[in-house]
């Protein structure tokens, strides 16, 4: 595909291809594998999305930073002990459809060559629109292709860059419910007791909010504006289970947080033979001058 003035094709030292994108309104680079956006910079506003420094781009190895895609199951696979963590969207190779450039921003539309996989017998179409301008947008739809209904899980799984994670609050969690994932079955249903998460340990929720969340970082706040998604993961492992993950430095969590919009826990996606269901996020951030 020609490519507009604007955007222009790389490839890692191991071989992933991505796409570099400048325009007045932000720079944003996405690579083919995983349609993962792994840098986003609105002009004027701080850089929004965190990126592993250890990363070192693989073919077949799960991004460790910017925007993985959960897809079509969140976390662990149900049945399957071998099955990849959080589907295979994300190390697999998207195609890039169409992109457009205009006075508003970059517009992209990416989707994943259906593979043919033991451990997900469904028949199914997936594209990622990404929206690059004063905002950051992703709408990844699912369209259900066979003849039984589809369930699914899955999650837009965004690592957020933060200067200070002790600084950090997500707000918009009044009224709330979460499951917390560190206590199992017991950490079902609690209720969260104030309006705004600070983090000062390992963190792995999924919440039912009731209204949109944000996210005070504090060098920017952010509004996140979610649509066909009825949870969120908030997460960060702190020190002792980061030396356990893939392409994580020692101190990588005082940076990052993660607020993935998703379907997941008691929030699962059911589409209908045909029928099809996107979910979706906006990003807008507002600098606040601080560091
Ligand atoms: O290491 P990954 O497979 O990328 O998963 C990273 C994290 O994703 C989600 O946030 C889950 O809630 C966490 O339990 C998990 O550790």
């Amino acid at each position: 595909m020609q490519l507009p003035i604007g955007i222009t094709r790389g490839t890692s030292n191991y071989g992933l291809e991505y796409l570099d994108i400048e325009h007045p309104k932000a720079r944003a680079r996405i690579f083919l594998q995983g349609a993962q956006v792994t840098e986003f910079q609105a002009t004027n506003q701080p850089a929004l999305l965190w990126l592993s420094p250890e990363e070192d781009f693989r073919p077949g190895k799960a991004i460790r930073g910017g925007i993985p895609i959960c897809w079509p199951w969140f976390g662990a696979h149900g049945s399957d002990t071998a099955a990849p963590a959080h589907g295979f969207a994300r190390t697999s190779v998207w195609k890039l459809d169409n992109v457009i450039n205009n006075d508003d921003g970059v517009f992209l539309t990416l989707s994943l060559p259906m593979p043919d996989r033991p451990d997900w017998p469904y028949s199914a179409s997936l594209t990622l629109a990404v929206s690059v301008s004063d905002y950051l947008g992703l709408a990844l739809t699912t369209r259900n292709t066979g003849s039984d209904e589809l369930v699914l899980t899955q999650a837009l799984h965004t690592y957020f860059n933060i200067v200070d994670i002790e600084q950090v609050r997500i707000t918009g969690l009044a009224g709330s419910r979460y499951d917390d994932q560190l206590l199992g079955a017991a950490g079902k249903g609690l209720a969260c007791s104030e309006s705004q998460l600070s983090i000062a340990g390992e963190v792995d929720r999924i919440v039912y909010p009731r209204q949109p969340l944000g996210l005070n970082a504090p060098a920017y706040q952010l509004d996140i504006a979610t649509q066909g998604s009825a949870s969120a993961v908030i997460w960060n492992p702190w020190l002792e289970k980061s030396s356990r993950l893939s392409n994580f430095p020692t101190d990588g969590y005082k940076s990052m947080v993660c607020v993935e919009t998703a379907n997941c826990g008691a929030d699962v996606a059911v589409i209908g033979v045909g029928a099809s269901h996107t979910l979706q996020v906006e990003y807008r951030q507002l600098n606040t001058g601080k560091n």
